[in-house]
C-alpha cells in the first residue's frame, strides 16, 4: 500500500482522533487547521488520549508506540498539502465550507490524491463533483471515538470507482478498521437512524417526559446499549448533531427529521456536549 503522506483536513473532534489512530499504525500525517488555538488544543488531547490508550493498551484495539507524536505535523499551512497521496477530510458539517474546502485542494493536491471524506450525513457525489477525478472519492465515516471503534461505513457515491473502493477496503484493514460499504444516500445508514433516535431523545427532555439522565438510563440498563442517545449526542457535538439533521431535512424534506428545538436552542447558548464542558450532562 503505497501511502507515503497523508493529510488529515480539521483538527477537532475526528480529525485530532484520525490523526492519532493512522500515527499509532506508523503513517505520517499532516495535521491541518485554519486555527491555532484548535491545533494546540488537538496536540493536547492527542497526548491525553494516547497516554489513556497506553495504561489500556490491553484493550484498546491498537498497541500503541512512543514515537507516534514524531510522525504528527500541526499546520496551518496550506503548501503541505502540495505532495499528499491521500485527504482525509474533517471539517465542520457544513455544505458551504466542504464545497470551499475541495474547490481548493482541486486547485492544490496532485492528480493522485484520494480523498475520504469524513462527513455524517452530507452526500458523498456531491462533493466528488467538486474535484477533477470524482473516482477517487469515497466517504469515509469513522465512530467515534475512532480508538476503540472498529466499525469504518465506507460509502460509495456514484462515480465512486471499485478500485477505489478496494483501495480504501485495504487500507482500512492496515489501521485496524472493518468496514461496510453502503450506497450513497443522506446520513447513510448509521446517521439515518441514530439522528432520529436522539433528535427524539431531545424532544422528550424538552416535553419533560424525562430527565437526560433517565432517557439514558432506560437505554443502557433497558435495551443493553453502551450509550444512552444524549451522551452520544453529547459526545458527538450538539452543533454537529444539528448540522446533520438540517441536513437530513433539508434532503428528504421530511418532517421526521425536523431538528427538536431545545437541541437548537442549546447550541445558540453555547452548551455543545463535551466538547465545551457542557451539554445534556456536565464533563470535567
Ligand atoms: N463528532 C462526531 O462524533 C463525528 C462522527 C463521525 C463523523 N463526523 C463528521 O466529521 C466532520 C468533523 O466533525 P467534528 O465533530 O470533528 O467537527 P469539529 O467542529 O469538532 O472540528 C472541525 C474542525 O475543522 C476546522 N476547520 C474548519 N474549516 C476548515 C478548513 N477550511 N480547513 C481546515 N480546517 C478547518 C475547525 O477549525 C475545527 O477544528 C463533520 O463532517 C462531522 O459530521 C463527526
Amino acid at each position: 500500500m503505497m501511502v507515503n503522506k497523508i493529510a488529515v483536513i480539521g483538527a477537532g473532534t475526528m480529525g485530532s482522533q484520525v490523526a492519532l489512530t493512522l500515527a499509532m499504525h506508523g503513517y505520517t500525517v499532516v495535521l491541518k487547521d485554519i486555527s491555532t488555538v484548535v491545533l494546540e488544543a488537538a496536540t493536547r488531547r492527542i497526548k491525553s488520549d494516547a497516554r489513556m490508550l497506553k495504561m489500556l493498551s490491553k484493550s484498546a484495539l491498537t498497541p500503541i508506540d512512543d514515537h507516534y507524536a514524531d510522525r504528527i505535523t500541526c499546520t496551518l499551512e496550506e503548501r503541505l498539502l502540495e505532495e499528499v497521496d491521500l485527504v482525509i477530510e474533517n471539517i465542520p458539517e457544513h455544505w458551504e465550507l466542504k464545497k470551499q474546502l475541495y474547490q481548493r485542494l482541486a486547485a492544490i493536491c496532485p492528480a493522485h490524491t484520494r480523498y475520504a471524506v469524513n462527513t455524517s450525513c452530507i452526500a458523498i457525489t456531491g462533493i466528488a463533483a467538486l474535484l477533477p477525478d470524482p473516482g477517487r472519492v469515497a466517504g469515509w465515516h469513522f465512530m467515534n471515538p475512532v480508538y476503540s471503534k472498529e466499525l469504518v461505513e465506507v460509502v460509495r457515491g456514484l462515480h465512486t470507482t471499485d478500485e477505489n473502493i478496494q483501495w480504501t477496503l485495504s487500507f482500512l484493514q492496515s489501521i485496524h478498521k472493518r468496514a461496510v460499504v453502503v450506497e450513497d444516500a443522506p446520513g447513510f445508514v448509521a446517521n439515518r437512524l441514530s439522528h432520529l433516535l436522539m433528535n427524539e431523545a431531545a424532544f422528550l427532555v424538552q416535553e419533560k417526559v424525562a430527565s437526560p439522565k433517565d432517557v439514558d438510563l432506560i437505554f443502557r440498563k433497558g435495551y443493553g446499549h453502551a450509550m444512552g442517545p444524549l451522551e452520544t449526542a453529547d459526545l458527538i457535538g450538539l452543533d454537529t448533531v444539528v448540522n446533520s439533521l438540517n441536513i437530513l431535512y433539508d434532503s428528504f424534506q421530511d418532517p421526521k427529521f425536523r431538528c427538536c428545538p431545545l437541541l437548537h436552542k442549546m447550541v445558540q447558548g453555547g452548551l455543545l456536549g463535551r466538547k465545551s464542558g457542557k451539554g445534556f450532562f456536565v464533563y470535567d
